[in-house]
């Protein structure tokens, strides 16, 4: 297709579909090929999870709905470099900061960009998404995604992404060595000897072979975690509630109370939820056998920790790891204190208990692969071609890919409000085309719908476009070719 030099975008639109019809069009860029192959390293590099997202045809059009260049993108918290060289390499603007940012900074930026790449620090809340106006999708680069105000993002039409287990065997494996640190007080120990301290002892020392280890929470990183303590004689329990199939001889148990009776350790896995923010509390530690232990690298609500504090000093609970915290700096630096947490103080001062700061998921391998996935399996594929699969916030829909002799072929992709009578207002407006393949779904108040119309020219998508965006329904209109 041959752009028409002059239709000239209009004002206003950009998060829409500025550049639709602008005159670079992207099939003539150099970076034109440049998903396909990337897809096609990435398919075989990191090749299950790919395909779980969908297959790449050979003969693919890409479709690029901006000057790449006109793509502002802003990585916050350190993303990793896998990611970030995909991005470029797209052609796309790229601003990398290490860190997360206050407020009244995010709501500057964010104004600016069609695509944020957070982690777990950046609060994507009502107040700055409101601002962001331009923003078409957000990658969380973590797996959890309680950051993002996810029903309002669906609602202002930005699609929400993120990673769902490539971090998941790190958290399991630091999950097992704290068992181990914590039943051999390995932490106090190291400390008194960084103090000069020679203070050998075995008292209240244990192996971990035949304790039980009580998993709460048997997701990706549960089940995981239940595989590797039982190759090291661990008995596995657990409690979910769902029912889910037992790893190896591990057994589900029908109530929390359940487990806390019979667990050694206590390791909390769920995500962070109304149902869940202080699912550990003092009743729970009651319940708890004397001197077992807890450990939570999920998320810092799902503790009660003044009552930990107690239950630790009243000597009931032998020792804790914890990895996340109600309230945790946006930045690395002499953070964690009293003025943090108004608790800090005393927690630090506890004996058997392991801080870390939040690494549950850091490791290259972790972070690499988050990287790979969230931005080539989904930010790029979104942005070019509108496919929502994996996203947490949106009607997962996907149309097989255009292919390169589709020339006169534009995808429409509407999100609108789950409203009765759009589809017939819609195809009424997309019916003087030739609608080639149609998708529709929605999730909760909102529908999204693709569709391949064949025997369009540059001319007509502008035309198009407005009288989508006209129709009262509307939350956000984007035409590909
Ligand atoms: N410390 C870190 O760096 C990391 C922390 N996380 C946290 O770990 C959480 C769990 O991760 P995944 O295993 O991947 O999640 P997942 O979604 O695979 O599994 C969570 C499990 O919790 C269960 N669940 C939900 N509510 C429950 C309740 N009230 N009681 C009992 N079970 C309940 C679910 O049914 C599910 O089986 C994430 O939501 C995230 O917050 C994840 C990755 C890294
Ligand atoms: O690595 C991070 O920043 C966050 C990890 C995490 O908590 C998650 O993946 O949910």
């Amino acid at each position: 297709m041959t752009p028409a030099q002059d239709i000239k975008p209009v004002a206003g639109l950009e998060r829409a579909v500025r550049n639709s019809w602008d005159q670079n069009n992207l099939s003539n860029s150099p970076t034109a090929f440049s998903l396909a192959a990337q897809q096609q390293s990435l398919s075989s590099s990191f090749g299950g999870s790919f395909a779980r997202r969908g297959s790449v045809a050979e003969n693919m059009k890409p479709l690029k709905p901006f000057n790449t260049e006109d793509v502002k993108i802003l990585l916050l918290e350190n993303v990793n470099k896998s990611g970030q060289d995909i991005l470029r390499k797209q052609g796309y603007q790229v601003e990398a900061l290490t860190t997360s940012l206050p407020e009244d900074q995010l709501i500057e930026k964010i104004r600016d960009v069609q695509v944020i790449g957070i982690r777990s620090k950046t609060k994507l809340t009502d107040r700055v998404l409101a601002e962001a106006k331009n923003l078409l999708v957000i990658g969380c680069f973590c797996i959890g995604t309680n950051q993002v105000d996810l029903e309002y993002a669906a609602r202002q039409g930005i699609a929400v992404f993120n990673s769902p287990f490539a971090n998941s065997r790190s958290v399991a494996e630091l999950v097992i060595a704290e068992i181990i640190t914590l039943a051999r007080q390995l932490g106090d120990r190291s400390n008194e000897m960084h103090r000069g301290t020679w203070n050998k002892v075995s008292a209240k020392c244990w192996e971990i072979r035949g304790k039980t280890l009580g998993i709460i929470g048997y997701g990706h990183i549960g089940s995981q975690l239940s595989v590797l303590a039982e190759a090291m004689g661990m008995k596995v329990i657990y409690y979910d509630v769902v029912t889910l199939m037992a790893m190896g001889t591990a057994r589900q148990v029908p109530t929390l109370n359940d487990l806390l009776d019979e667990a050694d350790f206590v390791t909390l896995h769920v995500p962070d939820l109304p149902e869940t923010r202080n699912m550990m509390s003092t009743a729970q530690f009651d319940k708890m056998k004397h001197g077992a232990y807890l450990i939570n690298a999920s998320r810092g609500s799902v503790v009660d920790i003044p009552a930990l504090i107690k239950a630790m000093n009243a000597g009931k609970i032998a020792g804790a790891a914890l990895d996340v915290y109600p309230n945790e700096p946006a930045a690395n630096g002499d953070y964690f204190n009293g003025s943090l947490n108004t608790w800090g103080d005393d927690l630090r001062q506890l004996h058997n208990i392991i801080l870390t700061p939040h690494i549950g998921g850091s490791t290259e391998e972790a972070q690499r692969a988050i990287g790979i996935e969230v931005v080539g399996e989904a930010l790029v594929r979104y942005i070019n071609q509108g496919i929502t699969v994996g996203s947490v916030n949106m009607p997962e829909t996907q149309l097989r890919s255009l292919t390169l002799e589709e020339e006169n072929t534009a995808r429409v992709i509407y999100i609108h409000k789950n409203v009765p009578g759009v589809l017939r207002k819609v195809n009424e407006i997309l019916g003087d085309h030739n609608v080639d393949k149609q998708i529709s779904d929605s999730k909760g108040d909102v529908a999204y719908l693709m569709a391949d119309i064949s025997n369009v020219q540059v001319g007509e998508i502008k035309d198009l476009y407005e009288r989508l965006e006209a129709l009262s329904s509307r939350i956000l209109t984007r035409v590909l070719y």
